[in-house]
């Protein structure tokens, strides 16, 4: 089963892997040769350093289960205290063809990774063992097996690669991290409808909605923006101040599902999102017939937190800003006006900790989650038709009311 599901995915020789060492740099891409190549530098460290050094693929025919043992792998490994790296399988340039999976260095004594293997054995997960030669500084990959440990006697060497043009994690956005028709959405929940039955209520929402096209209304204006960044303060002000409906994204009727899908991996977190999009887009359109619609948050935020989310380490692997990953549903009604609040990373700690965030969680607000802040704010940037207008909104509440209302008095002209 596990051999036919690789097959289907090409090769191995044809494939190129690409590993998130170091998430302020490129992965390190590498592809398999029969004969042993000489490694340097981050090649060197990754496959020279001291302890046992495995890589784990999920292969699953099905995508809901393959998201949920890829986040149940990711999960299982976080509590051992191996290092663990994510890691990809992709032919270049051809979409879907990435299989994801982690590279793990246990330094153990008692090596606590054997465990979590044994168990993965079982399961639709491919496991390597790297083993490295130090006199000749080359290192060869040999399938696992939790009997005989080493599977299969062919070696496969590791020879480095250039780096791709683009992350490979681009490959796979598309309908599995961001949803540019409803229908996309829709079928994942459909398709996880027996393992979580609040897919059955989620989709019976969406039916209700009237599907609407949008006629002649008031404006609509939607805020977007990190968390802490002033979306609630403002929306409410707008509220008042322009005799506005207020909206959000995912709407109310969503809220009692909203843990239960967040703890899903992302593909069936983001199709949540994508759909509860929709519901609010019929709510935009039947209130905006009677007044201007204020919208906290809406299809930015579900594509820039998706795509922040779907592309390993730093912001220069994020999807080019010509890329048609951040091109707008077709099927998704359009605001008049996005405005993009944006504050300082200095001023948005202060903000979470005025409003009583408690200390955990300010703690792990360190520099990997500053990697994904700057990510998610660049893609709100890069997201166009409509693309949005960045506020600053570090001055207080009362300037930053002024400068919008100055924005939507020339754009929407309200
Ligand atoms: N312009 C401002 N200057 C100073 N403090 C502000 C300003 N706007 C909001 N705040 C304060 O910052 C905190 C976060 O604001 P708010 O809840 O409006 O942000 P948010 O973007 O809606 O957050 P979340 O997305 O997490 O719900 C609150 O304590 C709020 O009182
Ligand atoms: N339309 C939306 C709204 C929210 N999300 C996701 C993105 C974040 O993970 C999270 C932030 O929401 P908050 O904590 O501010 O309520 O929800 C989304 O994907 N799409």
């Amino acid at each position: 089963m596990l051999k036919r599901a690789m097959f289907r995915c090409g090769p191995l020789c044809s494939r190129v892997f690409a590993v998130e060492f170091d998430l302020h740099t490129k992965p390190l891409y590498f592809t398999l040769s029969s004969s042993p190549q000489v490694l340097h530098g981050d090649h060197q460290q990754l496959f020279g350093d001291c302890g046992k050094l495995f890589s784990l693929y999920v292969h699953s025919e099905n995508r809901i289960e393959k998201a949920r043992m890829y986040a149940e792998i990711k999960h299982k490994l976080s509590t051992r205290g191996c290092d663990v790296f994510e890691a990809s399988s992709f032919m270049p340039n051809v979409r879907n063809s990435v299989l994801k999976g982690f590279f793990v260095r246990d330094k153990s004594t008692t090596c606590l990774s054997k465990e979590v293997l044994k168990s993965l054995q079982q399961q639709k997960v491919s496991v390597c063992v790297f083993s490295y030669e130090r006199e000749g500084q080359h290192c060869w990959q040999e399938m696992w097996s939790a009997v005989n440990h080493v599977e299969e006697s062919v070696k496969q060497y590791i020879k480095p690669a250039a780096a791709a043009e683009h992350h490979p994690s681009t490959l796979s956005i598309s309908n599995s991290d961001v949803f540019y028709c409803m229908d996309e959405a829709y079928k994942v929940l459909q398709e996880c409808a027996d393992i979580i039955p609040e897919s059955k209520e989620v989709l019976k929402l969406v039916d209700e909605q009237l599907k609407t096209t949008r006629g002649n209304g008031f404006p609509v204006i939607v805020i977007e923006g990190l968390d802490a960044t002033g979306k609630t303060t403002l929306t409410e002000a707008l509220r008042q101040s322009l005799n506005a409906t207020l909206l959000k994204s995912p709407p109310q009727c969503l809220a009692p599902f909203r843990q239960r899908f967040d703890s899903e991996p992302p593909l069936i977190r983001r199709a949540f999102y994508a759909l509860g999009n929709y519901i609010t887009a019929t709510h935009i359109a039947k209130e905006s017939l009677r007044a201007p619609v204020i919208v906290d948050r809406y299809w930015h935020s579900t594509a820039a937190y998706a795509i922040a989310t779907a592309v390993g380490g730093r912001v220069e692997n994020l999807p080019k800003p010509d890329s048609e990953l951040y091109v707008w549903p077709e099927d998704l009604l359009q605001p008049d006006l996005v405005l993009l609040l944006t504050v300082s990373p200095e001023e948005r700690v202060r903000r979470l900790r005025d409003r009583g965030q408690d200390k955990t969680t300010e703690e792990a607000e360190l520099e990997i989650n500053q990697l994904f802040r700057l990510k998610v704010e660049e893609a709100y940037k890069r997201i166009q038709n409509p693309s949005c207008i960045t506020v600053d909104a570090s001055p207080s509440p009362q300037e930053v009311l002024k400068q919008v209302h100055h924005l939507i008095r020339n754009k929407c002209h309200l």
